[in-house]
């Protein structure tokens, strides 16, 4: 009876962490900066639980079903060689089906429960990352982390069209700061993992341009993130206590990139948590200073 309670919490844990968890948390995030701009303050509870709900579920099926597709490559590299796929304790076809229930469970919900123009931005956020992103590009081309950025940067644009059943600057500004975001969160790990890339025939930017290349690069979007966040200040969201925030925790990034990019062995296992760790702040204060 234990035995088979334990193998069962194992399995559990397996189908958790192939919606990577920790990816969903940030994404429900930033979706909720979204609802708040939109509602310029507490958006009603119904609506930001169905909204997180539907986003969170299009996150984690976009991110089982690219583990699924994924899993050929994934067994070849060390970060992902022990994923539930690769180490064979979930079927890939349990995995298929459970990531198409997720989504499908997740336009339902954003349908019935939020608006067309929400579901449809989900919608297109799981194709970007699934069809376009994991399917063609990341196999491709080392641009697939720009332009599969589409996705990632897509969640802030779900929250605020859920409230307002529109579109605006204001979500396309947030869209935008994680536009710029995402390839130096990542390329921070490419470098990292240049050589399980290039045994696994990806091409990401360090394999295709080099690492110096990769680096210049990520120093540019970095720097990039400085006047970038600055525009729900200028734009009159959020007030100077974002300002100076934004301002302090995009020159730390800078640094901390600049120390990265300079250093003959690079790490980056501080700088990959700090990218996190500034996204997460960074809307969390634009939140708390928003200007009503
Ligand atoms: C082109 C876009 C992106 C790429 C290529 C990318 C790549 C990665 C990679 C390779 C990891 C390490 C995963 C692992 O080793 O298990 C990671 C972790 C993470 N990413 Fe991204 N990411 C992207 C966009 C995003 C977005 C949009 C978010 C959230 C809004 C995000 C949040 C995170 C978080 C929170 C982690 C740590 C997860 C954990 O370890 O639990 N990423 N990312
Ligand atoms: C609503 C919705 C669908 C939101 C999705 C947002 C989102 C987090 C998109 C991008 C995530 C991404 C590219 C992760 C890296 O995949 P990878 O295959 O490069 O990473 P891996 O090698 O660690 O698997």
């Amino acid at each position: 009876m234990v035995v088979k309670t334990l193998v069962k919490m194992a399995s559990l844990k397996d189908y958790i962490l192939l919606t990577k968890p920790g990816i969903v948390l940030l994404v429900l995030i930033t979706t909720l900066t979204g609802m708040y701009f939109a509602q310029r303050g507490m958006p009603p509870v119904e609506l930001v639980f169905w909204t997180l709900l539907g986003t969170g579920l299009a996150s984690a099926g976009s991110a089982v079903l690219n583990q699924y597709f994924d899993r050929d490559i994934d067994a070849l590299m060390e970060r992902t060689k022990s994923r539930p796929l690769p180490l064979g304790s979930v079927a890939p076809s349990h995995a298929f089906w459970f990531g198409v229930s997720l989504l499908s469970l997740s336009f339902l919900i954003m349908f019935f429960f939020t608006n067309p123009i929400a579901t449809f931005f989900t919608a297109l956020a799981s194709f970007f990352y699934i069809s376009v992103y994991t399917l063609s590009l990341k196999r491709k081309s080392p641009l697939a982390t720009e332009i599969g950025g589409v996705a990632g940067a897509m969640p802030p644009v779900i929250g605020y069209t859920a409230v307002t059943g529109s579109l605006s600057l204001e979500p396309l500004i947030l869209f935008l700061i994680m536009f710029i975001w995402q390839p130096p969160h990542f390329w921070v790990l490419a470098i990292k993992y240049a050589q399980d890339y290039k045994v696994a025939g990806i091409p990401t930017m360090p394999v295709v341009r080099g690492i110096e290349h990769t680096k210049v690069r990520t120093l540019l979007y970095t720097a990039g993130l400085l006047p970038v966040s600055l525009l729900p200040y200028f734009y009159g969201m959020a007030g100077e206590i974002y300002f100076l925030s934004a301002s302090l925790l995009s020159l730390i990034y800078l640094a901390l990139t600049l120390k990265f990019v300079s250093s003959k062995e690079p790490k980056g296992g501080f700088l990959f948590f700090y990218s996190i760790l500034y996204l997460a702040l960074l809307f969390t204060i634009m939140v708390f200073d928003m200007r009503r």
